[in-house]
């Protein structure tokens, strides 16, 4: 498969890792419809895309990303008079849900989706970031769920991952409310980011690691539990588990458990496992 977008570059960097950047390095990555678009387009390829089993996103230039892009916001705003306010609430409502199914689908995205962060992660930078099931930054980030500063409420992910990522839910609602900025030692300790590296360049080695590693183990394994831990997350015990055993019904009969096993039991290296 080749990739070729206006606003993200897509590379394979080898070991089945894929590397997503957002490309708009003038504008500090700011989100506009085409590149909210394009990361929409390249997660649903690169979930059926055989070859790739880990991918990283970060961003070109001096940012992840500084959110929506203000300019074409606004303009978005300006509504059409011929309109009534049903038929206008319609269109905002499929825009919205648009907009929030392109980084659904990084979650949906059955390959691990590794953030790594640097610069600014502003408003919907964090809503990509939530989206993506590891996130590491350098140390000078710095970030902002910063919805409420521009007048409206977060309605792309933030408020409804961030919960689910941090414990802290009244530094959550804090950081939310009032749109401060905070940094990658606060990001550390609240939970949002589990590495914090000195730069841009340690941060996309550090996600390289774990990537190859991640890559290299089956994706049975790997996948499965993505799909079972998205499950689980927003379902009780009992059903979840339920899940993962209709899930391994299936699953279980893999050659890579017995593939797996050889390997651990002669402390050889891990197999070649076949493509998913
Ligand atoms: C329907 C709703 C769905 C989703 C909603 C999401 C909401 C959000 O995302 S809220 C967050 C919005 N973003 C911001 O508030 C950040 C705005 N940017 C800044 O505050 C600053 O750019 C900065 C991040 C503090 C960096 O400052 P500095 O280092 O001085 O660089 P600049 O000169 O300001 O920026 C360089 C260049 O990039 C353009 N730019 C940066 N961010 C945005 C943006 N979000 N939208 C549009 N353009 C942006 C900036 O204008 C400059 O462009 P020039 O052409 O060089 O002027």
């Amino acid at each position: 498969m080749t990739y070729s977008y206006n606003c993200l570059i897509v590379s394979d960097i080898g070991d089945g890792v894929f590397h997503v950047q957002l490309n708009r390095p003038k504008k500090m990555n700011a989100l506009d419809q085409e590149i909210w678009d394009e990361i929409g387009d390249v997660f649903t390829r690169l979930d059926t895309d055989e070859n790739c089993r880990v991918v990283i996103i970060s961003g070109n230039g001096r940012a992840f990303s500084t959110g929506i892009d203000l300019q074409s916001f606004s303009s978005g705003l300006v509504m059409d008079d011929d309109m009534d306010v049903a038929r206008r609430s319609r269109k905002i409502l499929r825009d919205l849900e648009k907009m929030q199914y392109s980084f659904t689908l990084i979650e949906k995205c059955c390959k691990p989706v590794i953030a790594a962060i640097h610069g600014h992660c502003i408003g919907g930078g964090i809503d990509i970031t939530s989206a993506c099931d590891i996130r590491y930054c350098s140390k000078e980030t710095d970030f902002s769920v910063k919805e409420v500063a521009v007048g409206l409420a977060a309605d792309v992910g933030s408020l409804n991952r961030l919960p689910k990522i941090i414990g802290n839910h009244g530094w959550l609602r804090e950081v939310a409310m009032t749109a401060r900025h905070f940094g990658a030692k606060e990001a550390l300790e609240q939970g949002f980011v589990s590495r914090v590296c000195d730069s841009y360049d340690a941060v996309m080695a550090v996600a390289k690691e774990t990537a190859k590693v991640i890559a290299t183990s089956s994706p049975v394994a790997v996948q499965g539990t993505k799909i079972v831990l998205n499950y689980a997350r927003d379902h009780p015990v009992e059903e979840s588990l339920r899940y993962v055993a209709l899930w391994n019904m299936s699953q279980l009969q893999t050659d890579d458990i017995a593939e797996s096993a050889v390997a651990v039991m002669t402390r050889g290296p891990k197999p070649n496992y076949s493509k998913l």
